[in-house]
């Protein structure tokens, strides 16, 4: 599991290592690994520029610059307050021999140290008009300039980093933004940290979070999923999210609704009902794609809700909450739920925009509504009322097509049925979709049955790392 903690809690941390470490030697560390990962880029081209802000942030580039110098590289650095430069690192850079201009020279490499974790806004008009002249590749000093730390989110001009490197631990930015390629450099801050503010799961943590059957396990003991979905004007989400479930797990998957004939002929390994009340017991249910939001469909969810087992409720599920908030009320509070709103969904749901901080808005919505909140985008954000947050970056914008979500919120269910924890189930079948999209893809677009059919291989895939 990959950890990312926000600027408060790297912050409190810094200071507190920083009151128990030598004057200046954590920026010399943080600084020295920004000049190893500059060589390994520059690969024997020997000219660097350093685009240098007012904080530490352009002091880390200084000190860059003096070892880069005393490699013999050629290093040029731009002051944008010359004022407030890093008294120690200038000294040092000049002491080495780097050279300041007004403007940067033809270089085959620029450091970017412009503003890090003091940033607020986009980049100001000063430090925007030298990045907008930038052709070489930018190594970004701990974040790209112009991107917020905390929410990724630029409102204006901002760096774009080929790489990004980072100090004592991640930051929010480095899941939520392109970063290029993030490096991280031990400046030995972990034990000062409190537990991440995000996680990201890899494959090895989703590998050991799967069901596995054992010896003894049947149909019966990995779980049953109820599937509620589709109807006879849009069977086509029933066979998505009953085959996403089939092939999620080894437990067994009832389907009931209206498009059964559809389902038993797509997949006969699953036992299919006309109607919700004769489906039989169930671990778990997944509700809402392509169910209608009439009557008949607010039945089948009040159904789901009253009967006691975890939910995950997605498409028309949530938007039957939306219109109709006394289904949400007259559910049992202790009835697990996970709702899965792309942008849209959650306006309605919440009766606000997203807005730009996603993670942000995934919280208010698991809270507010005591549920995992799974936000679906380019970088899924998961979030559970306690306050933990996963995070899920796409492979791959092939599978943002239709369908794709019938398939995610299928695999939900089974993992709930197979009595995973809520947040792991959404973050794990988050991971896994990804995976299968990415692997279906290959770079042309997909039907999301193509992606469905993926999830064996990508389960595979992600087996495939633990020894
Ligand atoms: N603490 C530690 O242990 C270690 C810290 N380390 C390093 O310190 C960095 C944090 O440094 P920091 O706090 O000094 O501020 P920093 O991010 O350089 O900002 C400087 C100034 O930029 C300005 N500015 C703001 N927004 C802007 C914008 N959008 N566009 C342009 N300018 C903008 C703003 O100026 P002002 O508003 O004051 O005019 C602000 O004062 C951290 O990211 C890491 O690199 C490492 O050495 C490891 C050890
Ligand atoms: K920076």
């Amino acid at each position: 599991m990959r950890g990312f903690w926000s600027t408060e809690h790297v912050k409190a941390a810094e200071d507190r290592l920083l009151a128990r470490t030598p004057e200046g030697a954590l920026m010399r560390r943080a600084s020295f690994g920004v000049a190893t990962v500059a060589l390994e880029l520059l690969g024997g081209r020997r000219r660097v520029g350093l685009l240098v802000g007012a904080g530490n942030n352009g002091g880390d580039a200084l000190w860059a610059g003096y070892f880069l110098r005393r490699r013999g590289v050629a290093v040029t650095a731009v002051l944008l307050d010359p004022d407030r430069a890093h008294p120690a690192g200038l000294a040092a850079f000049r002491r080495a021999g780097g050279r300041v201009a007004s403007e940067l020279p033809e270089v085959d490499l620029v450091v970017d140290g412009v503003v890090g974790l003091s940033a607020s806004g986009p980049l100001r008009p000063a430090a925007a008009a030298h990045v907008a002249k930038v052709t070489a590749p930018v190594l970004a000093v701990d974040l790209p300039s112009g991107v917020d730390p905390d929410t990724g989110v630029t409102g204006g001009p901002f760096v774009e980093a080929h790489t990004t490197v980072t100090f004592g631990c991640r930051k929010p930015v480095h899941a939520l933004a392109d970063c290029g390629d993030v490096r991280l450099v031990d400046i030995g801050l972990q034990p000062e940290l409190p537990g991440p503010d995000l996680m990201e799961l890899e494959d090895a943590d989703v590998a050991f979070a799967w069901p596995v059957p054992g010896v003894g396990d049947d149909k019966y003991s990995q779980g049953v999923t109820g599937i509620a979905a589709g109807s006879a004007t849009y069977p086509g989400a029933a066979v998505l999210s009953t085959g996403a479930s089939v092939l999620a797990t080894s437990g067994m998957v009832r389907y009931a609704g209206q498009a059964a004939d559809a389902v038993r002929a797509r997949w006969p390994e699953s036992i299919c009902t006309g109607s919700i009340t004769d489906a039989g017991r169930v671990q778990a249910w997944s509700v809402g794609p392509g169910l209608g939001t009439g009557l008949s469909a607010e039945n089948v969810l009040r159904y789901v809700l009253d009967a006691g087992v975890p939910v995950c409720a997605d498409a028309d599920a949530i938007t039957m909450f939306a219109n109709n908030p006394d289904l949400w009320d007259a559910r049992d509070p202790d009835t697990t739920v996970v709702l899965t709103p792309h942008d849209r969904e959650y306006a309605r749901l919440m009766g606000e925009e997203v807005g730009t901080d996603r993670v942000a808005a995934a919280k208010r919505a698991a809270e507010r509504f005591n549920a995992v909140l799974l936000l679906k985008g380019n970088t899924t954000i998961v979030a559970d009322p306690g306050g933990a947050v996963a995070v899920n970056r796409s492979r791959s914008a092939w599978p943002a097509t239709a369908g794709s979500g019938d398939v995610l919120s299928g695999m939900i269910g089974s993992l709930l049925a197979a009595g995973v924890y809520p947040l792991l189930a959404a973050a794990c079948a988050a991971h896994v979709h990804a995976l299968a999209g990415e692997l279906a893809a290959d770079g042309a677009p997909i039907p999301a049955s193509s992606l469905m059919a993926a999830i064996p291989d990508a389960i595979r895939s992600v087996r495939a790392v633990t020894p």
